[in-house]
């Protein structure tokens, strides 16, 4: 990540960086070529050009005509992990820009554009990917349109209540903060903002084992009283992923979710590309002799890489270790029929019905499908157990959705990580968006508290 000194020190027609939105650009190669000639350009070398390449271009011009070699990242100090140009750390408050940027935001969507814009292509390219041609990621958005709400009229309804219990504490709402390894793509800090965050909204964070912020530093920043819910993969040394459970619970983590639908990861091609492409731009020197034969691009793994997974637990030898570390509340992250949410309640652990964001398995059902289906098939689940949905939630109705048709808990991906572009202030803004929104549908569909929604009906056009 360049410093502003940095930037300064490129000011010749020889290298030539400029700042755009807080970014840094290297504009060298086409200051002869530019169409408005090259003093326009000059007269801002090494400095700060957003107001004057504003008023004349699109932001788009950025990523039409400069390769991801030339994206030189936010300004600021810190080299990011895996290579990508990282958000500025030093700076806790947003500059007049993102400000302003950050008041014209309005919705979970709005956030996902901004984020394209403001992050590194590569970093935007590795949260935005799902598998294969991303229909699944598509469908676990569309699946919540194909449900309708049949709505009460006509019943006093004068505040509305959204808290509600998650796997045994109370938060203020039925939507929490999903485990995602990558924060730190979005923000030198990472996932303590999304702590500071939730534990000021007072909603439910699930962090992740692959979290770039360690556990201890999770804690170090939560609120008293507040609770945080840790994620695992069980890593093919078990005895590893062992200690990092029990050290996590030491530390208050409170419930835990073993996540198996990712055996192997999916094949991202929007993030593979992207990976491809730096590469390909990087290597100048590029003497062609490699054998062609030997080319496997196609199988680049993700960004963000993990190591290798257990993947010889089945269903008594994966709750058996679990319930060896610990009582808490366990779910079962990654359930995609009403089969294996049936075996949950069997094994006393709450099913989470998720694809995980469609990265994984392409033409894996949605929460939604899976859902209906346990309605038709298992309905005794959904009083047994405390069945958790993700997957292509950006509305405050969908969450009102998942919960009138059963669900408990419903979390966000990339709705509250896009958000974090901006920082603690875009992620809470984000989870307020949210509050108001499900506040808002509940009142429409005449309801006042969470319990009332099973009351409810929906209609299905799946
Ligand atoms: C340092 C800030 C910059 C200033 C002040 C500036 C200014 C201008 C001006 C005055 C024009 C002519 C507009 C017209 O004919 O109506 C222009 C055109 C253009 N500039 Fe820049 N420019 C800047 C940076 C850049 C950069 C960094 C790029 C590419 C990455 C770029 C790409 C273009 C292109 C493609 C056009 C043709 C018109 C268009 O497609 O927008 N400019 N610029
Ligand atoms: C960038 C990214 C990283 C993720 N990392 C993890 C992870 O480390 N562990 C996990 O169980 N799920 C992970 N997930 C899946 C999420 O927990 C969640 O299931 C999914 O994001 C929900 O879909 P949505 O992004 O459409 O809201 C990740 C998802 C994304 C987008």
């Amino acid at each position: 990540m360049p410093s502003r000194e940095e930037v300064r020190k490129h000011a010749s027609l020889e290298s030539c960086w400029i700042i755009i939105r807080d970014a840094a650009y290297d504009v060298t190669s086409i200051i002869g070529s530019h169409p408005g000639g090259p003093k326009a350009i000059l007269r801002y070398a090494g400095n700060d050009a957003t107001k004057a390449f504003e008023s004349v271009h699109a932001l788009d011009t950025l990523t039409k005509h400069l390769s991801p070699k030339q994206h030189l990242g936010p300004v600021g100090n810190q080299e990011g992990i895996s290579g990508i140009k990282m958000q500025e750390t030093k700076s806790k408050r947003l500059g007049p820009a993102a400000k302003a940027e950050l008041r014209a935001i309005i919705s979970i969507r709005d956030f996902e554009v901004a984020a394209s814009r403001r992050l590194p292509p590569r970093a935007f390219a590795f949260l935005k990917a799902g598998a294969d041609d991303e229909f699944t990621a598509q469908w676990n958005r569309d699946s919540w349109k194909a449900i309708r709400f049949w709505p009460r009229v006509l019943r006093p309804i004068e505040s509305v209540d959204t808290s509600t219990v998650i796997l045994n504490n109370s938060f203020s709402a039925p939507f929490f903060i999903c485990p995602a390894g990558g924060a730190k793509l979005i923000h030198t800090e990472g996932e303590v903002l999304l702590t500071k965050a939730a534990g000021k909204n007072s909603i439910l964070q699930w962090v992740c084992n692959m979290s770039a912020c360690s556990p201890d530093e999770i804690v170090r920043v939560k609120r008293p009283g507040q609770h945080v819910y840790w994620q695992i993969y069980a890593a093919n040394d078990l005895e590893i992923t062992k200690k990092e459970v029990e050290k996590a619970i030491l530390l208050g983590f409170t419930g835990i979710a073993l996540t198996v639908d990712a055996i192997r990861a999916g094949k991202r091609e929007r993030d593979a590309r992207a990976i491809i492409l730096e590469a390909i731009a990087d290597d100048d020197a590029d003497d062609d002799d490699d054998d062609d034969d030997d080319d496997d691009s196609f199988s680049t793994g993700p960004t963000v890489q993990r190591p290798a997974t257990w993947a010889k637990f089945d269903w008594d030898s994966a709750i058996k270790w679990l319930r060896s570390i610990t009582d808490l509340p366990i779910a079962i992250k990654g359930i995609q029929c009403w089969e294996d949410a049936e075996l949950c309640m069997k094994y006393g652990v709450h099913p989470w019905l998720s694809n995980h964001a469609g990265r994984q398995l392409e033409g894996a059902p949605s929460a939604v499908d899976t859902l209906l289906e346990i309605r038709r098939r298992c309905p005794k689940v959904l009083e047994a157990c405390e069945v958790i949905v993700d997957g292509g939630v950006t509305r405050g109705t969908d969450i009102v959705k998942a919960l009138v048709l059963g669900a408990r808990a419903v979390g966000l991906g990339r709705g509250l990580l896009f958000p974090l572009a901006y920082g603690e202030q875009g992620v809470s803004k984000a989870i307020r968006i949210l509050h108001h929104e499900v506040e808002t549908a509940m009142a429409l569909v005449g309801v006042s508290s969470i319990e009332q929604l099973s009351s409810l009906q929906v209609r299905s056009y799946l």
